[in-house]
This record gives structure tokens, C-alpha cells and sequence, in this order.
């Protein structure tokens, strides 16, 4: 069973070589060669000085002047070390590029994802926990300069020291001394034997422990992190919530969360700390306590003539090798538990099912005449009830309809349908006819400029926001921050439509107020220039004057476009040439203006009600 899960490891490796070699190209062959020859220049080191001591103190038995094995020595070590720097180089390299491809992958696989795989709780989750893991328990890097380093010292150790120690084993000594009798015996190879394997037993309970630790403080940190992030970044940083901070006034609150949370965290991570260094200190006494019976063992061929003094220094330096390279080799294997966890769950992320990828490449049409909802329900996932029900619509080219109801009555649910952000969970959505899902999503989304309840502006400057994903076009954006009423603001500012959006990636930026980036919204959703434009309430931080200016304005510029406005306001409604009126995920009314006042039904009843208030 548990060689099983050795060999299912070992097998899980053979992946994360591909993987880490796509990250980084031959980055696993830069990490064996230089594992390699690190090893090599350390046996290297210890095979001079011994050697050299037997030349030195034995010049009659010498196989070359003591000169010239310097002189050989130090080319060769040159070499060594010329291109362990080589290869060093080109690791420090690999590695950068193994976080910085991994990281990038990340973001662009969130940013490329569906909107419905994007707001899915296990998927984010997952990204949670792989970007947690690169920073507290590392993944690719570790694996590669940490574990995979570990098994190949220690496998090149194996060979360069094992070699050397059966001839200790097999070298006898000529006196007659109980010593000697001893150091002749099988019970030398049995104790030296035994030398070894303490350590390897002593280092899986020792080694477990350490990991348990290790895994324990990653957890507890990381719900630390989760709670002062919470606190730093939007508590005290989002000036939103600093308003909200002010009015409330819970701020010792706050300030005491904070201290406790950072106390905690000390508290936590000290009992972690001191019984790390337990361990840490019991495996380096049972280390020194091996080491010293082995100094004891050479010692005694030595004293016996079995070997010469140089050797001496050559086996316990490569014994000292043996043991040093084990206890990495254990140290690392006992802390791949958290490093392939995180990798399983980047291969995971990455793989994560994603409808976007999945083969709906048919033409998108150049002009839209029809969009029909046929028998469409929508129910979000984990929801109890249904946000649209049984939803017959067909929307015309060139319509202007309004979109009417209540709260939570299905408005949005109905626009993020229409546009792919979600798709129906019975009933299908028709363009010209053909089913929607048919389309590829990114060519598909580009049918439609939309301004959300809940749009955002990015940092960056006016004119990048406005443009967006869209050519340069000076009149084109004069246009938009005319239609949308911002234009006057934007001349004021001493860079104009270069000014960046608030001040956080600027000093110069500038803070506008909700309508003016409201207008703002507005603006980059006509400089789209797609064939829908749909307003999902995108005029709530107006004044009347300047939202009833807007629609108009907008209505006239959009000419022949198909239009969706969806707004608690009835100015939308005034520009409609259709008002649709939805009742708890229901369409209940359709028809215009006139003919839904006739009725005398929701729509009738919402009309009059803010009538009301306006004419006073
Ligand atoms: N992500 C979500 N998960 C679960 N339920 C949701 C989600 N978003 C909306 N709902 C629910 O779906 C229903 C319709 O919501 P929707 O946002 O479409 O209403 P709306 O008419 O746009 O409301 P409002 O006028 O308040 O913006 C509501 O009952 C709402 O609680």
C-alpha cells in the first residue's frame, strides 16, 4: 500500500516534468546537471585534501608528483566550477520564470474563463489556495530546486561516496591487535551499517512531525492572512467603507480586531516555532552522535594501518556527505505533501471546465435581426428558486425596449442571459435563429455594449477606459463625453482625457463623483459601437435633468440600433417604443407606453406612483 503511494508519487512527477519544462524550457535537465555537479565539486573538494596529504606524507608510493596533482586538481576544479556557475545562472533563471509563468497562467486563465466558471465558488477557491501555496508552501520552484534537487544529490552521492566505502570495507589491516581483529571483522561492516541507517529511521517520524508543523503554520497563517487582508485592504484602505467607517464609528472595534488578530498570530506561530526547533535540535544531536561513531570507525583502520591518514579525511568527509545529502533528501521529501498539493491544484485550475473552450465557433452575424427567448428558465446555481420563468421574447432590430419591474423581479438576469454571461438552464436563446451557445463567447459578447448597475472603471486614464478594447478615434470620444454630459468636466482637467481614473496607480488621477462616472460608463459603452446597447440601470446616480438629457441623447446617436433599457425610472420608458414588464422572474406585460396604461396593471401602477412625486 504505502509503496504504492511511493510509486504513484514518483509517477505524479513524471507530470510535473512536463509541466515545469513547458513553464520553463529543459528547466528539469538545467536542475539534474547542476545537482550533479554540485555534488561533484563537493567530493571533489574532499578527494584533494586527503589525497594530497597521502602524496605528501608517503612521496615514495606517490602515483604523481604532489605538483602535478595540484596542478591537474585545480583545472579540473576550475572546470567544475565554471560550469556549476554556468548552470547556476541558468537555474536562477528557470526558477524566476517557473513563478512568473505559473503566476501569469493564472491570470490569464481567470481572465479568459467564462463569467459563470469565474463567479463559481469551487473555482475560485481553487485559485485561492494554488496562489496561498505559491507563497507560503512554493510549488514548481520547490519541486524543482528543492525535492528534485534532494533526490539527485543524494543519488550521486550514493555512487561517488557507495564506491569508495565497500573498499574501506574491503581494505584489511596486517596486525594482529584486537583492534585490528575488530576493524577485519563483518562486525565493522555491521556497525557501519547500522551508522547509516539510524538516521534513516530517526528521519520519518522526525521528518513527519516537521511536515505537520510545517502544513499546520500554512493553514493557520493562511486564515490569518485571509482576516488582516480583510482588514487592511478594505477596511482601512476602500474609501467607501472609510465612510461608512466614520459614520458608524467602529473603529476600536476595528483597531482591536487587528491587534487581536496580529497577537493570535504570534501566539500561533511561536508553539509552532518552538517545537520546529525541538525537532531541529534532537536530529542534530543524533547527527553528530552518528558522525562521531563513524569518526571512530575510520579512525580505527587508520590506527591499524588498514588505511592511510589522507584517506581518513577522504571517508569521513565522504561519509559526513552521505549523511548531510540524506537528511536534505528527507527534509525535502517530507515537505512535497504541500508543494504537490499545490501543483495538483494549479493542474486542476487549469483544467478546470470552462464552456468558453468548448467549440462554439459558428460565424457571428454582422447585423442582428431577431433575438428570441424560447421557453427560457434560469435558476443560479444553488438557488431554491427560479430567476426567470418559462420567459417567451422576441426582440426586433432596431427596437428600443424598456425593461421594467420591481427588485429582484429578473431585469439583470435577463440582460446577463441575453449577453452569455449565464446560460439558460432550460430554453434556448435564438440570434437570426440560431442558438446562441452555437457562437464563440468572446466574438458573441462583442455584439453588445453594456453599462451594468454594478459597472467598473479601471485606474487607468479617460481615454484607455473609453476606448477599451477598441481603435483610437479623437471624434469618436469628443462624441461620447458629449452624449454622456461629461465633456466640460473633462476640459477642466489639467490633462484632459489623459487623466488617469483615481489615484490608485496615480498621483495625478482624479476622483470623480458616482454620476460623473456613471457618464463615464455611458460614454465607453457607445464608443463600442456594437450593434445592442443595453443600459442596465446606469443613470441611478443622475439628477432627472441630466438622465432625461442622456436617454434622449443616446437614443438619437444609437440611430438604428437594437436597445435595452433597463431602469426603476420611467424616463427610459418615455424613448421606448416597447416597455416589457417583469413579475417575480415572469413577463407579465408587454406593449407600449399607452397601451400598458390602459391596462392598468404593474407597470401602470409604477408609472403613476413616481408621476406622483415628480409633479410635486
Ligand atoms: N448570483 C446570484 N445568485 C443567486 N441568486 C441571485 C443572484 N443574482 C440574483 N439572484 C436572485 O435572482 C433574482 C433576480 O435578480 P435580478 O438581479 O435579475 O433582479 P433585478 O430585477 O435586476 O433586481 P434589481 O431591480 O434590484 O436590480 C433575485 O431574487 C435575486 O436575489
Amino acid at each position: 500500500m504505502a509503496q504504492s503511494k511511493t510509486v504513484n508519487e514518483f509517477k505524479k512527477m513524471r507530470s510535473y516534468f512536463t509541466y515545469a519544462n513547458q513553464l520553463y524550457p529543459h528547466v528539469i535537465l538545467i536542475q539534474f546537471s547542476l545537482s550533479i555537479i554540485n555534488t561533484v565539486r563537493i567530493f571533489l573538494n574532499i578527494l584533494f585534501i586527503g589525497q594530497l596529504i597521502n602524496l605528501l606524507i608517503n612521496p615514495s608510493q606517490a602515483f604523481m608528483p604532489p605538483v602535478l596533482f595540484t596542478g591537474l586538481f585545480l583545472v579540473a576544479l576550475l572546470a567544475v566550477n565554471i560550469t556549476a556557475d554556468y548552470l547556476q545562472a541558468k537555474s536562477f533563471t528557470g526558477m524566476h520564470y517557473l513563478n512568473k509563468n505559473a503566476n501569469t497562467n493564472l491570470a490569464n486563465k481567470m481572465l479568459d474563463v467564462d463569467y459563470l466558471t469565474f463567479t463559481d465558488s469551487k473555482f475560485r477557491d481553487i485559485y485561492s489556495s494554488v496562489k496561498a501555496g505559491f507563497t507560503y508552501t512554493g510549488s514548481f520552484m520547490t519541486f524543482v530546486s528543492g525535492i528534485l534537487d534532494g533526490l539527485v544529490s543524494f543519488a550521486t552521492t550514493l555512487v561517488l561516496a557507495g564506491g569508495s566505502l565497500i573498499f574501506l570495507f574491503s581494505t584489511k589491516s596486517q596486525d594482529t591487535s584486537g583492534f585490528s581483529q575488530f576493524a577485519n571483522s563483518i562486525w565493522f561492516v555491521v556497525v557501519a551499517v547500522i551508522l547509516i541507517i539510524i538516521p534513516i529511521i530517526a528521519s520519518f517520524p522526525l521528518g513527519k512531525i516537521q511536515s505537520r508543523l510545517f502544513e499546520k503554520f500554512y493553514q493557520i497563517n493562511v486564515s490569518f492572512n485571509r482576516t488582516l487582508e480583510y482588514y487592511m485592504s478594505i477596511v482601512f484602505r476602500d474609501p467607501v467603507y472609510g465612510k461608512t467607517l466614520r459614520l458608524y464609528d467602529p473603529k476600536d472595534k476595528m483597531v482591536q480586531g487587528v491587534i487581536k488578530e496580529v497577537d493570535d498570530q504570534f501566539t500561533e506561530n511561536s508553539k509552532i516555532q518552538t517545537q520546529s526547533v525541538a525537532i531541529g535540535n534532537l536530529d542534530t544531536v543524533l547527527t553528530f552522535l552518528v558522525v562521531a561513531g563513524f569518526y571512530l570507525l575510520i579512525a580505527i583502520k587508520g590506527l591499524t594501518g588498514a588505511i592511510a591518514i589522507g584517506s581518513v579525511i577522504i571517508y569521513v568527509g565522504y561519509f559526513q556527505q552521505i549523511i548531510s545529502s540524506l537528511s536534505n533528501l528527507f527534509l525535502q521529501w517530507n515537505n512535497r505533501r504541500a508543494a504537490f498539493k499545490t501543483i495538483d491544484q494549479y493542474i486542476a485550475f487549469m483544467n478546470f471546465d470552462n464552456e468558453k473552450t468548448s467549440g462554439r465557433d459558428l460565424t457571428i452575424p454582422q447585423e442582428i435581426q431577431t433575438i428570441e427567448f424560447e421557453n427560457v428558465t434560469y435558476q443560479y446555481p444553488g438557488s431554491e428558486t427560479y430567476a426567470i420563468r418559462d420567459l417567451n421574447l422576441t426582440i426586433k432590430a432596431g427596437e428600443r425596449v424598456a425593461v421594467v419591474g420591481r427588485n429582484g423581479s429578473g431585469k439583470t438576469t435577463l440582460i446577463k442571459l441575453l449577453i452569455g454571461l449565464a446560460s439558460p438552464t432550460t430554453g434556448r436563446i435564438l440570434v437570426n435563429g440560431k442558438d446562441i451557445t452555437d457562437f464563440n463567447v468572446d466574438d458573441y459578447q462583442n455584439l453588445f455594449s453594456v453599462v451594468f448597475q454594478d459597472f467598473k472603471l479601471s485606474a487607468f486614464s479617460i481615454v484607455e477606459n473609453i476606448t477599451a478594447n477598441s481603435p483610437y478615434d479623437k471624434d469618436r470620444i469628443k462624441t461620447a463625453l458629449e452624449l454622456a454630459g461629461i465633456d466640460e468636466k473633462v476640459a477642466q482637467l489639467p490633462d484632459g482625457i489623459q487623466t488617469p481614473i483615481t489615484q490608485e496607480l496615480s498621483s495625478s488621477g482624479v476622483n470623480f463623483s458616482g454620476g460623473e462616472l456613471q457618464k463615464l460608463a455611458i460614454a465607453r459603452a457607445w464608443y463600442k459601437n456594437a450593434p445592442v446597447v443595453i443600459l442596465d440601470e446606469p443613470t441611478s446616480a443622475l439628477d432627472p435633468l441630466s438622465e432625461a438629457e442622456m436617454y434622449e441623447q443616446f437614443d438619437n446617436l444609437i440611430q438604428a440600433k437594437t436597445a435595452l433599457y433597463v431602469s426603476h425610472r420611467m424616463s427610459s420608458t418615455q424613448f421606448s417604443s416597447r416597455i416589457v414588464v417583469f413579475d417575480q422572474g415572469r413577463l407579465v406585460e408587454d406593449g407600449t407606453h399607452k397601451t400598458l396604461m390602459a391596462e392598468q396593471g404593474i407597470y401602470c401602477n409604477l408609472f403613476s406612483e413616481q408621476a406622483k412625486y415628480y409633479q410635486k
